[in-house]
Order: C-alpha cells, then sequence, then structure tokens
C-alpha cells in the first residue's frame, strides 16, 4: 500500500534520517518511535505530502504521491499533534465543517457518536472551554467518520485518559480488520496486542 523510498531528511544542516525504507500494507499498523527530536513528525508530514524529503520519495499503490496527490489524499487522514480544530466552534460545528470541506454529503448521527466519544452535553460547547483530553476526543471523531484507508496519527493519545486509550485502540482494530493500515507516533507503548504491530525507530542523529 504506501512504500518509503530511500527517504532523507535535512533539518538545520541536521541530518534527522538518512536512506529510510520501509512499506506498509493493509491490515498493518506501524508504530514510529524514537526521542524528541529524532524527525518522527518530520517525517510523518512527509508521507502526508506536506513536505518533500531531501532526497527519496513516498509511493501509494506503487505510484509517487507527488505525481497523483489528489487521488493519495482522498485515501489519507492525517491528524497531527496540533489537532487540527477550530477552539471557536463548537464540536459539533467542528465535525460538521470538517464534513463538509471532506464532500461528505451524508451527515450521520452525530449526537451518538460524540457520546460514543464522551462528550455527552459538550456538543454545542465551544471547543476552547473543553478540557484537553475533551478537545483531543472532538479531533479524533474523524476516526469513526472518515472512509479514509490510511490513517497518519502524530501522538493521538495525547491527553488521552486511560478509557480513551482503549477506546481509540479499538478503533484502530477496526480500521485494521475492516483493510486498512495505520502509521502513528506515541511515546507510549500499545496496550492492545496488534497482530501486525511493527515498529520503526528513528535514533537521534548530531
Ligand atoms: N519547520 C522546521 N524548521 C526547522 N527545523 C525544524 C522544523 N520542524 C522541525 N524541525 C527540527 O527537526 C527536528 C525534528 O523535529 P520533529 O518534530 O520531527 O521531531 P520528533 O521526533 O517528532 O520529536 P517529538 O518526539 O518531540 O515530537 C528538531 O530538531 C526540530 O528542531
Amino acid at each position: 500500500m504506501l512504500h518509503i523510498k530511500s527517504v532523507t531528511c535535512i533539518k538545520q544542516e541536521r541530518c534527522l534520517f538518512a536512506d529510510l525504507n520501509f512499506s506498509l500494507n493493509s491490515g498493518q499498523i506501524m508504530q514510529l518511535a524514537g526521542p524528541n527530536g529524532a524527525g518522527k513528525t518530520s517525517l510523518l508530514r512527509i508521507v502526508a505530502g506536506f513536505s518533500v524529503p531531501d532526497e527519496g520519495a513516498i509511493f501509494y499503490k506503487q505510484q509517487a504521491i507527488t505525481k497523483h496527490y489528489e487521488e493519495y489524499a482522498r485515501d489519507l487522514l492525517f491528524i497531527g499533534h496540533k489537532t487540527g480544530v477550530n477552539a471557536q466552534l463548537s464540536a459539533l460545528e467542528n465535525v460538521r465543517h470538517w464534513l463538509h470541506i471532506n464532500g461528505y454529503t451524508n451527515e450521520p448521527d452525530l449526537y451518538p457518536m460524540l457520546a460514543k466519544l464522551g462528550l455527552v452535553g459538550l456538543e454545542d460547547v465551544p471547543v476552547r472551554m473543553l478540557s484537553a483530553g475533551q478537545q483531543r476526543r472532538v479531533a479524533l471523531v474523524r476516526l469513526w467518520l472518515s472512509d479514509a484507508k490510511l490513517w497518519v496519527l502524530d501522538e493521538p493519545f495525547t491527553a488521552l485518559d486511560k478509557n480513551g486509550v482503549a477506546f481509540l485502540q479499538q478503533r484502530f482494530s477496526e480500521h485494521l480488520k475492516s483493510g486498512g493500515a495505520i502509521l502513528l507516533t506515541t511515546h507510549q507503548d500499545l496496550t492492545t496486542q496488534f497482530e501486525n504491530l511493527q515498529t520503526v525507530t528513528l535514533e537521534y542523529r548530531y
């Protein structure tokens, strides 16, 4: 599904990683590990096509993502370290906006969905008035709405409580079972035993 081929990234004259190669197939989850500053977010941004590697390329379904980016973007769901949630809008407004800009015309029943994520009674409150974990939950609603095959997630567990972490990993399992793939960074170990878990560790390079 996804191939990272000979990818090199240099930031502020420091080579974060060089000639990196790995693949991610349907049904697989890959955890990017490594210390602060090793280059995990930089790699995720390259994989998502938001920045260009100094060398090498990303291939999706055997094609360079730069050549077929629109097609790739339809299959990709990226949730960054910064959640991409508009703090002035409510959870409901955020979700509706996201559905709209992604071309989803049928709006599912959003109240039960937000309830599943522990946001009962908070649907109409501006997100800035929610706790950090609740704000993260609003960002993660996209994982229940999107039909993207490839999820690229930067620290998705940040600020979540234990139940939130378990619930999210349950969603990961469903996604993998339905043929999706996940590339994520996390500083904490996954608590669910995923059959198809791989790890790539980036060392801090000086
Ligand atoms: N836009 C940028 N311009 C210049 N340097 C950057 C930029 N973004 C990141 N860097 C540098 O690249 C290095 C790697 O950063 P990156 O965010 O990829 O690390 P990380 O492994 O995700 O770290 P963390 O675990 O702290 O999130 C850092 O030294 C950082 O200063």
